[in-house]
């Protein structure tokens, strides 16, 4: 199971969920990544931690003014990449673009959707990865895996018949590792989650709950 915690725009300290991220992930062999605000990427890869962007996109070297290009994320020391978060959404044709910049970068690549049809045509896309997340449960106190389980079993199967060495990932409102325990039940390979760890009193103790039954 790959944990994948996003930090949003939170007003979290990256460098100590950074540091116990990469801490836990150590000492259980969960892997663990942090994706920060762009401009904290370089810093966050310092500290040992792997580090995914939150976007990046479809352009390449040139005249994009104000744009995220993968090759800087990428120079930053980003291994992986989120495309067309819920809260950063992208029309189609720049879905497709950001993960054909992403790979061109070299990053590992999860394009979010909604809902299983979505699951569907972004696996289409031929990301290494693709997350479910109902808007309506992110960040809430309800984990998908028990509140809408059939939308993480629908997504599996949307995938798997578009192709299946496109992993599924689930998010919206995952704190526990009980909620973790319950996607990968449910055929979920990773986990998208911010708010049970970037809002922790105790980030690494969160972290540490959540691996806890891997
Ligand atoms: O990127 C993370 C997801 O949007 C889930 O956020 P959440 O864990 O706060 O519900």
């Amino acid at each position: 199971m790959f944990i994948l915690v996003n930090l949003k725009a939170y007003p979290c300290d990256p460098i100590e969920v950074s540091t116990a991220a990469r801490d836990v992930a150590e000492e259980s062999g969960v892997r663990i990544a942090v994706s920060p605000q762009a401009a904290d990427l370089r810093r966050v890869a310092d500290t040992g931690v792997e580090t995914w962007a939150q976007h990046v996109d479809p352009n390449d070297y040139g005249s994009h003014t104000g744009s995220t290009l993968a090759e800087a994320v990428a120079e930053a020391g980003a291994a992986g990449t989120l495309i067309n978060h819920s809260e950063k959404r992208l029309k189609l044709a720049d879905v497709d673009g950001s993960v054909r910049a992403a790979e061109r970068a070299g990053l590992e690549t999860c394009v979010c959707a909604n809902n299983p049809a979505q699951v569907g045509a972004a696996a289409a896309l031929g990301p290494d990865s693709v997350a479910v997340e109902p808007p309506e449960l992110i960040g809430g106190d309800d984990s998908v895996a028990t509140a809408d389980p059939d939308i993480v079993r629908d997504a599996v199967e949307a995938a798997g018949e578009v192709d299946e060495s496109v992993e599924v990932f689930c998010g919206a409102g995952i704190s526990t590792g009980d909620d973790v325990d319950a996607a990968g039940d449910l055929g979920a390979t990773g986990i998208l989650l911010a708010s049970g760890v970037a809002k922790a009193d105790d980030p690494r103790a969160a972290l540490e709950d959540l691996v806890e039954p891997l």
